[in-house]
């Protein structure tokens, strides 16, 4: 039988289970998503043809809370991915000691090929498919692949409607004018910046680094932000249309700037005074930081020998595969993984939560220092725990996470509760 995603995911739970005494029961529970809702949505196109789309919610695990986690919108999207996507949500979610479990939607989907009308027709469908399934006690979606809070405001409203009231808790990374919450946006690629930034005297990083970004959306443009007002170079970044490097540096405001007009990276590289590079010479790029923020399995068995970083900050879910793992920590490369790299986002999601439960809404200088102080303590712990027990900064987060997951379904007793 071929591997699927979730299957090498699982490998992760596995090796983590072996460093803790932990009941068989935990994992039996850990081992499969709780419940995945396929549905094809029905929508209807500008030129009155009507189309179908195949969508998912997974809720894999509510043991310590609601689920939570993005929806995306990708031609390639699929159960598994899901349902992975799902069970990296619940790692991360226990990793931060927020109060949730793990969940992910999808749809698959070209957003691109659709009118702003046919997305927000596909979006609106979504809820109205999913509506049973969300809610703020139950399931929390938010934004990841090729979705915003454009979407999430269409989608919040979706569900007001059919509810009858207006529910903010129900969806988060929404705009803020519909109770999102202030550095909801970039708190992806500042949650990565602010670990990075906390640990780079352990990591011997550089004052001043060279850093390479793979997937220049939501996350990459962010980060290389953030980077580059530290004064960091950005020596090679991508997206789907391709790669561009240079040794002297990318601008990374003209890059944001020609991403929001819908411009591609290789469109920019005579005016940058780059090169056009292969994907894989990307991830051979020497660099102090290599920052995977695309999509899955993209440092793999046959490029990985070539990674030529310090550090990997996996800000994209699942970037590494698990044989590429082997590869780097062979190398010396330490990954900061990404239940704990990109847990920014859903850090600040449950900031914006908690924000709409109470109805009263914090600065942004109050979001940022929340977010530091959850990431430097989380971070700390993950550090402190692969020196103590001198494993992998990935296999330390799994264990951490675990250890909190194993108290949480031993607490609900032998007949737990979970939501039906
Ligand atoms: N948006 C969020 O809050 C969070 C996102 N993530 C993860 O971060 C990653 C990126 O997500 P976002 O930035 O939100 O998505 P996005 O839709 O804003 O950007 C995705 C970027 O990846 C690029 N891309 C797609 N295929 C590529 C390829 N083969 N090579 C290079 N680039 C490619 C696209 O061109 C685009 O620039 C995903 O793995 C997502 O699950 C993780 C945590 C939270
Ligand atoms: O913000 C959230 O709730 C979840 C974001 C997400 O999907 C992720 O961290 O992968």
């Amino acid at each position: 039988m071929t591997e699927t995603l979730l299957d090498r995911a699982l490998l992760r739970l596995e090796e983590a289970a072996r460093h803790l005494t932990i009941d068989q029961d935990v994992i039996e529970k850990l081992k499969y998503p709780r419940e995945t809702t396929k549905v094809r949505l029905m929508i209807r196109m500008d030129d009155g043809a009507r189309k179908s789309f195949l969508a998912w919610r997974c809720r894999y695990d509510d043991t310590r809370g609601p689920t939570k986690g993005g929806i995306r919108f990708h031609p390639d999207s699929n159960e598994a991915e899901v349902e992975t996507l799902a069970f990296w949500m619940t790692f991360k979610c226990a990793v931060m000691n927020l109060p949730y479990g793990g969940g992910k939607g999808a749809v698959q989907v070209d957003p691109r090929k659709l009118s702003r009308t046919e997305l927000e027709r596909l979006s609106r469908a979504y809820v109205q498919a999913f509506a049973r399934v969300i809610g703020p006690d139950r399931d929390i979606p938010a934004p990841d692949v090729y979705t915003n809070s454009m979407i999430m405001g269409w989608m919040a409203d979706e569900y007001n409607q059919i509810v009858g009231e207006v529910v903010p808790a129900v969806i988060t990374g929404k705009p803020i004018a519909l109770g999102g919450s202030l550095g909801r946006n970039d708190a992806t690629a500042r949650g990565g910046y602010y670990l990075v930034r906390h640990l780079a005297g352990e990591l011997a990083l550089p004052v001043s680094m060279d850093i390479v970004i793979q997937g220049f959306g939501n996350a990459g443009q962010f980060f290389a932000s953030l980077a580059a007002a530290d004064g960091h170079r950005i020596v090679a970044a991508s997206d789907s249309s391709g790669a561009i490097r240079s040794s002297d540096g990318l601008d990374a405001d003209v890059m944001i700037a020609a991403k929001k007009k819908g411009r591609t990276l290789v469109s920019l590289a005579a005016e940058l005074g780059a090169e056009v590079i292969a994907p894989d010479e990307l991830v051979a790029t020497s660099c102090d930081l290599l920052v995977p923020a695309a999509l899955e399995d993209m440092i793999h068995e046959e490029n990985a020998a070539g990674v030529r970083a310090r550090v990997v900050l996996e800000l994209a879910n699942g970037p590494v595969k698990p044989a590429a793992d082997v590869v780097l920590e062979g190398k010396g490369v330490v990954v900061l993984p990404d239940i704990l790299a990109n847990a920014g986002g859903v850090t600040v999601s449950y900031l914006e939560w908690v924000q709409n439960r109470q109805g009263y809404y914090w600065e942004v200088e109050e979001i940022h220092a929340r977010l530091l102080k959850i990431i430097e303590r989380e971070g700390r712990a993950v550090w402190d725990l692969s020196k103590h027990r001198q494993i992998s900064m990935r296999s330390a987060a799994y264990v951490h996470a675990l250890e909190r997951l194993a108290t949480a379904i031993e607490a609900h007793g032998t007949q737990p509760f979970f939501t039906s």
